[in-house]
């Protein structure tokens, strides 16, 4: 085995030296012997004057004369000084972790062995002190430093002995669990915590476990945490001596789960633009539906708003600063409906992820969750939908601990729900628990009036995106648009106006609005002429809108929120146009 060579300098040598001599001032009086220090590289280090007693790193006197006795051996040499005096020079060499880095020398005027044998005692005691306490120091800056992490980190952090005793508790491990760090050390775990046994179940099997989440109850309130443990294990005997626990509170690993996906509203009211009277009430009711914590339900055509209203009930709720968590029933396959709401244990199921995984009711802890399409749900899916609802709790598949969780729940559909009980695909009771409050918007063919407020809203978006002035609506597009019925509600007119956007110049006439809502190619023989022109024209940009999204789910490896991202426009649009495209 190689031994690992100490570093010391001079200065830390001094200061040892200087020590012993202070510390054993007897013996050293008692030799009343000059000595020098030499480095290995024949270095002067320091002298100690046997007059003075003190320990000097000027090198006031010559000590050329020593050179030769710089060796790994202890020897005692009969030698002339430079000043021309014989002497008899003990060398002396101090071994620190077996290397001779430093040497006493000490001149006498007799030989004795006995002498020198208590010189090499004297370099042996040196160099064992130096060793000590550089380990000392070592030990001390390596528990300073990992002190200082634990304190400084986020999370929670605790160790305990092999008997199960607390040997410490960070400042943010105390805070999470309601104790105080200094009274609770030395304490056995069973005495602070009604989760010991998980932790005593370490020290028994010595194996640790990562990320498992527990519920304990503190003096306050009962919390949940997400934790890890990691046992300690003696490198030379190998036994456990103690284990490690790493926790975190869950409510700090949604939020941080939240953000990361995130899972936060961004439409507000101000954002929802209408000039229609029956949209007034609508907007009214809804505001007062946000300052209430019961479950909304949303019944309107598709592209009315539904999302953006949710979105803004809770921006504008007490839940605003808690996670805005959209559960769209139509989009997750049949099977994987239950884990997505509900979340599963490790092991629940064949491909469970290892530690298991959140639902997203969990994730909407605090905050407000917005159950999109809820008339696509399965109806087995209902009943539980309606448990977790009643319970307030949820249980994760294969677990069988209830999670108490604080939900809102916002619904919204597009099928009409009570046809849909009457069909038996909709559960009654699970109606009335979601239609606690009722919200309807009004189909955007009944509210002629919002239609140039938001055609222009859609027109400045898409030119503030394309960086261009906004081009001007025609009084003859507008009424177009006015006449049509617009099925597909609002996301249509957006999907109408982010076209012709882009279609047009500086004016947006009839001419680049879809043949199915322009009047164009009816009127007159001129103007079919430039209908003509313009389907070519829009063939060309269909053709190249086409080819813009292949290339960029391609580019995208056929993800479709990120192709939809990447082209600007929303997930839905983007649906949208791979249906009009057949693109598969
Ligand atoms: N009054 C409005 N003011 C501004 N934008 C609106 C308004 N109503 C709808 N929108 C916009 O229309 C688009 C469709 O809205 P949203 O997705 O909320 O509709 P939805 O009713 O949830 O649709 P679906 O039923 O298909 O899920 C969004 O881009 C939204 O911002």
């Amino acid at each position: 085995m190689t031994t690992k060579k100490l570093s010391i300098s001079s200065e830390d040598f001094i200061s040892t030296f200087q020590s012993i001599i202070e510390n054993n001032e007897d013996m050293i009086e008692n030799l009343n012997l000059d000595m020098y220090v030499f480095h290995s590289d024949n270095n002067f280090v320091c002298y100690y004057d046997k007059d003075t007693r003190l320990i000097s790193d000027e090198q006031t006197k010559s000590a050329a004369w020593v050179n030769p006795l710089i060796n790994n051996k202890a020897s005692i040499d009969h030698i002339v000084t430079d000043s021309g005096v014989k002497q008899f020079v003990y060398s002396c060499p101090i071994f620190i972790d077996q290397h001779s880095d430093f040497h006493l020398i000490v001149p006498c005027h007799k030989k004795e062995d006995e002498l020198h044998f208590s010189l090499q005692i004297l370099a042996d005691y040196i160099g064992y002190l130096v060793v000590n306490q550089r380990t000392k120091e070592d030990i001390f800056l390596k528990s300073e430093y990992q002190e200082k992490i634990c304190e400084a980190t986020s999370e929670g952090y605790l160790t305990i002995n092999k008997y199960g005793e607390l040997t410490y508790l960070n400042r943010v491990g105390g805070k999470i669990l309601d104790v105080d760090p200094k009274k609770a050390t030395g304490k056995h775990v069973s005495e602070l915590f009604d989760y010991y046994e998980q932790m005593i179940e370490v020290l028994h099997t010595g194996k640790g476990w990562e990320n498992r989440d527990f519920f304990i109850s503190r003096p306050s309130r009962r919390i949940q945490l997400v934790k890890s443990s990691i046992p300690i294990v003696d490198d030379d005997n190998q036994e456990l001596v103690g284990s490690i626990f790493i926790f975190r509170e869950m409510k700090v690993v949604r939020d941080m789960v939240g953000n990361i996906v995130g899972n936060k509203a961004r439409f507000d009211f101000a954002d929802f633009k209408y000039k229609n009277s029956e949209m007034v009430e609508f907007v009214e009711l809804a505001k007062s539906a946000a300052k209430t914590d019961s479950s909304v339900l949303i019944e309107s055509e598709s592209g009315t708003g539904k999302e953006l209203i949710a979105q803004a009930i809770h921006n504008h709720s007490h839940r605003c600063n808690g996670p805005f968590i959209t559960i769209d029933c139509s989009s997750i396959p049949r099977d994987l409906v239950e884990s997505e709401l509900f979340g599963y244990v490790e092991g629940a199921f064949t491909g469970a992820r290892k530690n298991g995984r959140f639902g997203k009711f969990e994730l909407a802890h605090g905050g407000t969750i917005f159950l999109d399409e809820i008339g696509e749900m399965p109806l087995e899916m209902q009943s539980k939908l309606l448990r977790v609802i009643q319970s307030r709790t949820v249980t994760r598949i294969g677990g069988n601990k209830p999670t108490p969780i604080n939900f809102r729940i916002i619904a919204a559909t597009n099928r009409n729900l009570e046809e849909e009980i009457d069909n038996g695909n909709f559960r009654l009771d699970l109606f009335y628990r979601l239609n606690v409050i009722h919200l309807s918007i009004p189909p955007l063919r009944n509210r002629l009036e919002d239609i140039p407020i938001l055609a222009n809203l859609f027109i400045e978006k898409t030119a503030t995106r394309e960086g261009r002035v906004p081009p001007l609506l025609t009084d003859e597009a507008l009424s177009d648009l006015k006449k049509y019925s617009w099925p597909g509600n609002v996301r249509e007119l957006e999907n109408v106006m982010e076209r012709a956007t882009l279609l047009a110049e500086d004016i947006i006439t009839s001419i680049h609005l879809p043949k199915h809502i322009s009047s164009t190619h009816t009127i007159t023989n001129n103007s079919t002429c430039i209908q003509n022109e313009i389907g070519e024209t829009s063939m060309e940009w269909e053709k190249v809108e086409h080819q813009l999204i292949v290339d960029t789910l391609e580019k995208a490896n056929n993800n479709k929120s990120k192709t939809a991202k990447i082209l600007g426009i929303s997930r839905s649009a983007l649906y949208d146009k791979l249906k009009k495209y057949q693109i598969k």
